[in-house]
């Protein structure tokens, strides 16, 4: 069952935004992924983001870069909650895009993640404990998930001196 939607504006952004849908397929979450642009294709951000509650998505992880309108627009057409990811741009390295998301006016939430892969890593996590509310079985993983994070980093020994 397809439960999280991740968009993109451009192709460009998968190198970051698979980050997410690496966390969502480990944790057993469905997921969908589409290119959408609130500037290339504003029809069908309007079409996806109207339609996506009905078709059963229960939050939207959207990852733009630079003028980053794209998770502000879909928050402005639904109440799914949205989660933003800022990539990387080439200039302002994705300061643009982070503050682009982050900077919304009262009224219209996004939920703003860090700058690149952290981001998008991040957005996968919260969006499956969003779902794990209601699901024991997914909550279970999750704690799977932090117990050998925490068991690889005791593990992990730093390196000794030349
Ligand atoms: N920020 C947006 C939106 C949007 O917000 O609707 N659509 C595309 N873009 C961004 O433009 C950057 C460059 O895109 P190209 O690599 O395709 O030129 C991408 O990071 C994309 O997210």
């Amino acid at each position: 069952m397809v439960e999280i939607g991740i968009v993109m504006g451009s192709t460009s952004d998968w190198e970051v935004m698979r980050h997410a849908a690496r966390q969502l397929k480990d944790l057993g979450v469905g997921y969908e992924t589409q290119v959408v642009s609130a500037h290339r294709t504003p029809d069908l951000l309007f079409q996806y983001a109207e339609t996506a509650q009905a078709r059963g998505l229960k939050a939207i992880i959207a990852g733009a870069g630079g003028a980053a309108h794209l998770p502000g627009m879909l928050a402005a057409k639904t109440t799914l909650p949205i989660l933003g990811v800022p990539v990387p741009s080439k200039y302002l390295k994705g300061l643009d895009s982070l503050y682009s998301i982050v900077q919304m006016p009262k009224g219209i939430p996004v939920a703003t993640f860090a700058i690149g892969e952290a981001g998008a890593v991040n957005a996968g996590l919260f969006a499956a404990a969003l779902l794990a509310h209601h699901d024991p079985a997914l909550q279970a993983r999750l704690a799977e998930f932090r117990r050998k994070q925490t068991e690889s980093v005791l593990a992990a020994a730093l390196p000794e001196l030349d």
